[in-house]
């Protein structure tokens, strides 16, 4: 197993090209918050935002926008369920992020069977939370996509039906070959398991980090580093650095560190990384 050190995450994150804009920083769309678990998508898009995506929109319920915007009006939002305006939007975006708070009902596996249905091949989609859950029970297809699947232990052990105490290297990396997707398997030591075969261990992370918003925040900085940052695997092995080696960092003061904390704390600690690599 290889180690994701702080060497990675400066090789990944450069200081920003003077010829750029909005654009060239990716536009990233978050799937996600149904009426109970609204908080989730807020704090993925928050993250996103935070991370440097160039463009970042939040498809939800409604019920979700205003408690959106009074804390990020940088994002833009619109329905989940507005058929037409998700199939304009979805194709123009370089990163999604589908499952955040979308919930397992009804609601959420509409959405989710509508987003599956649109997307496009040399896409990145990141599928946590409730979408992992879902692609469990409902045995629904993945879409042909660049994906990166989040799972916690217990998703992961109903997605792959390995049971968390059976889940050893080997059997993992089966299964995530099986499935054609990055694995990202999160724990007190969260490994990712590469489309090339070759496994990763975090590094850094703390027991103040086991805050429920956690994960979707993880999924918010996953988007904007693989908005930013090329290719998706440095990518991604440099998001999960960043979001543990964060709250590491205030850790040392605090107890506890909430989800919401570390996205705030994301531009500062990616500039100290760009001025070093
Ligand atoms: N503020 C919000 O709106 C929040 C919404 N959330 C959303 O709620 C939905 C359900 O997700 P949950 O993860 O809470 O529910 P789950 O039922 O999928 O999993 C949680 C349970 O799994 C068990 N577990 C075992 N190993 C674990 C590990 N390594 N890490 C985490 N849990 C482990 C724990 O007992 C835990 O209670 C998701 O869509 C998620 O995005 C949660 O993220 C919590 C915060
Ligand atoms: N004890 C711990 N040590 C290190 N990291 C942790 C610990 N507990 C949780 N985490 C991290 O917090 C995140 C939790 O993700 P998840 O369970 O999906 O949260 P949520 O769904 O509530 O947002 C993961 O990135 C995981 O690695
Ligand atoms: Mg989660």
């Amino acid at each position: 197993m290889q180690q994701i050190t702080a060497d990675l995450v400066q090789q990944v994150i450069q200081p920003r090209p003077t010829e750029s804009h909005k654009g060239t920083f990716g536009r990233v769309m978050v799937i996600g918050g149904n009426q109970q678990f609204g908080g989730a998508a807020i704090m993925s898009a928050t993250a996103a935002v935070y991370g440097g995506a160039g463009l970042v929109t939040c498809a939800t319920d409604l019920f979700n926008a205003t408690s959106l915007h009074a804390q990020l009006p940088e994002a833009m939002v619109l329905a989940a369920t507005d058929k037409a305006q998700m199939a304009t939007l979805l194709p123009k975006m370089d990163v999604i992020v589908v499952g955040p708070g979308l919930g397992t009902d009804t609601w959420g596996q509409t959405v989710l069977q509508q987003v599956f249905q649109q997307v496009q091949p040399q896409q990145v989609v990141i599928i946590d939370g409730s979408a992992i859950d879902l692609v469990a029970s409902q045995g629904l297809t993945l879409p042909q996509a660049q994906l990166v699947l989040t799972p916690h232990q217990m998703e992961w052990q109903r997605l792959s039906g390995i049971a968390i105490a059976d889940q050893q290297v080997a059997c993992n990396l089966a299964v995530q070959q099986q499935l054609q997707a990055t694995l990202v398997l999160k724990s007190a030591r969260t490994q990712v398991y590469l489309p090339n075969g070759t496994v990763w261990e975090n590094t850094v992370g703390t027991p103040a980090m086991a805050t429920g918003g956690m994960g979707d925040t993880l999924t918010g900085v996953l988007a904007a580093f693989a908005a930013q940052f090329k290719p998706l695997d440095q990518a991604i092995l440099a998001g999960v650095y960043t979001h543990s080696a964060i709250a590491s960092e205030l850790a040392q003061q605090q107890y506890v560190v909430l989800p919401t904390q570390i996205a705030r704390q994301l531009p500062f600690f990616m500039q100290e990384q760009a001025r070093r690599g």
